[in-house]
């Protein structure tokens, strides 16, 4: 067969295996540094396993090369199915697949090594960040210009979402890393003060709102109805819920800003802005959970489904919560608390992770020539061990973010403070144990992933070429 008539699902296997390998080091990193802020002896006085250096490399690793890998795997899968032909480019293909491996690479060095340009989520120094810009670049045009040649009229929903993340983050990455080189390792931010505070966060709420979210829902809207066997519920709601969530989250970025030197009127905005985001936030995990409509039953049996909808229950909860979060007063109490570690996992550990390793689950075995995972029942373990773990973590951190809040604001009738920082910390140390416990349920899960997916992989015969299918007649674009 001409290559042409199959698709590149080389691309698509190689990133799904990095996504389970990522997750599980990322996670590792995580579950670490956990443990050090329990033993702090953890860091067994090297500079390189100090804790301010762990840390970014946890957040980088979960969300940059976890969660990077799966929307690569899927975007690259989804917008071949969907517009019925080969990715553009195999070179190109290859060349992000490697060029984000090497990005990811030299972070795992620099970051430990203290090479940092102290923003949070844009860290790395700008050697790199150069080198995320042009992967980036590469990956758009891949990605675009897969949807170019498609061989149907309409652009598939999925596919907008895709593209949305690809743009934003291309916008995102850009205007919030000009800095001016002094040089190869160091460089001076463009911005100075409130500015470059308030383009950090703009940066860093949107990362959250099409990094984090905009291309998971683009796996969502393949991935969800795949597996239910059943159309997306309302092709109406999921156009009005996506050009609201892209209109909206720009403006919400402030919300991590309130009682700051930014401007009162900017943090309010952000305030309303977040307010209002709850809306379209919502629409679209309705629109993914009513897609089950008729075949609720599915539920019962097929894990994979679990997964899926499991994780928009924890996107619409970490969706309500983060608008109440925002609200100033209710901020004046979370910030700078472990109620914000809870917000965040629950929207990475129980959002983010949970939809990539259903869509996962579901995409690597098609790519070899399967129909199914090696084990159903090894997936079922993962999803109980997954949930409960993630059920453990962020509870652990409600619990100590609202009793550090309310400690630390505490006073006495002479206006004096109740309570000492060192007595919240050893009110907090029971729950960072408990996070502990959750966090070990969460890799445990991932391990048993790794050996589901290795076995697999054992049982098949590599990426085996499927045939790019013609699309209907009504659909097929002259
Ligand atoms: C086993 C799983 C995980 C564990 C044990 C874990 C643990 C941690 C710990 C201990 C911190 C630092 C909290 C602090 O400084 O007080 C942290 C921060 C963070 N983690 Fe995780 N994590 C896990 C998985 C993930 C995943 C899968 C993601 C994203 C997809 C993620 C995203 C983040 C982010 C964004 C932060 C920074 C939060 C902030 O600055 O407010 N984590 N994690
Ligand atoms: C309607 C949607 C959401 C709103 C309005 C929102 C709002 C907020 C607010 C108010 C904070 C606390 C800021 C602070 O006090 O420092 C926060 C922190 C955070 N949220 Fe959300 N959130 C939303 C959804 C999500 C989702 C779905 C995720 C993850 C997938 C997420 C990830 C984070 C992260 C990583 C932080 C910590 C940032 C940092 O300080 O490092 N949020 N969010
Ligand atoms: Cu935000």
């Amino acid at each position: 067969m001409h290559t042409a008539d199959t698709y590149n699902d080389k691309v698509v296997l190689q990133f799904s295996v990095m996504t389970v390998v990522w997750g599980i080091v990322g996670m590792l990193v995580g579950l670490f540094i956990a443990a050090q802020l329990y033993w702090p002896a953890l860091n067994f006085d090297l500079p390189w396993l100090s804790y301010g250096r762990l840390r970014p490399l946890h957040t980088n690793a979960v969300i940059f090369a976890f969660g990077g890998s799966a929307l690569f795997a899927t975007s690259l899968y989804v917008v071949q199915r969907t517009s019925h032909v080969r990715l553009l480019s195999d070179k190109l293909a290859a060349f992000v697949f490697w060029g984000w491996q090497l990005v990811i690479l030299l972070a795992a060095i620099t970051l430990p090594l203290g090479l940092t340009q102290g923003k949070e989520y844009a860290e790395l120094i700008w050697p790199i960040d150069v080198l995320i810009a042009v992967v980036w670049v590469a990956y758009a045009v891949l990605f675009f210009g897969t949807i170019a040649k498609r061989r149907v009229k309409h652009i598939y929903v999925a596919n907008w979402f895709y593209g949305a993340f690809i743009i934003a983050v291309a916008l995102l990455h850009i205007v919030n890393s000009l800095a001016i080189p002094v040089g190869a390792l160091h460089s001076f931010p463009i911005y100075s003060g409130a500015v470059d505070a308030m383009v950090q966060w703009w940066y860093g709420h949107n990362a959250v709102g099409f990094f984090l979210t905009a291309g998971f829902l683009g796996m969502m809207y393949y991935f969800v109805p795949k597996q239910a066997g059943r159309p997306v519920y309302s092709y109406r709601l999921s156009i009005v819920h996506f050009w609201a969530l892209i209109a909206i989250y720009m403006w919400a970025g402030p919300h991590h800003l309130q009682y700051t030197a930014l401007p009162d009127w900017a943090q309010s905005l952000g305030m309303v802005f977040s307010l209002v985001l709850l809306a379209p936030s919502w629409g679209g995990a309705i629109n993914g959970v009513m897609t089950l409509s008729g075949v609720w039953h599915k539920l019962r049996t097929d894990p994979i489904l679990k997964f899926l909808i499991v994780s928009l229950s924890f996107y619409m909860m970490s969706t309500f919560e983060g608008p109440m979060m925002s609200i100033k007063t209710v901020n004046s109490l979370s910030h700078y608390t472990d109620w914000t570690i809870g917000h965040v996992h629950s929207g990475a550990l129980g959002w983010v992770a949970m939809i990539s390793i259903g869509a996962i689950y579901a995409l690597l075995p098609r790519l070899v020539g399967l129909k199914q995972m090696h084990s159903i029942k090894l997936i079922d373990a993962h999803f109980w061990t997954h949930t409960i773990g993630v059920v453990f973590y962020i509870a652990s951190m409600w619990i100590a973010g609202v009793m550090q809040g309310l400690m630390w604001r505490a006073t006495n009738a002479d206006g004096t403070l109740t309570y000492s920082f060192v007595e919240s910390l050893n009110a907090t140390y029971p729950y960072y144990l408990g996070r502990i416990a959750g966090g070990a349920l969460v890799v445990a899960g991932m391990l048993i992933m790794a050996v589901n997916v290795i076995r697999t992989l054992q049982a098949a015969r590599g990426v085996v070429e499927h045939p790019v299918l013609a699309p209907h007649a009504d659909e097929a674009r002259a």
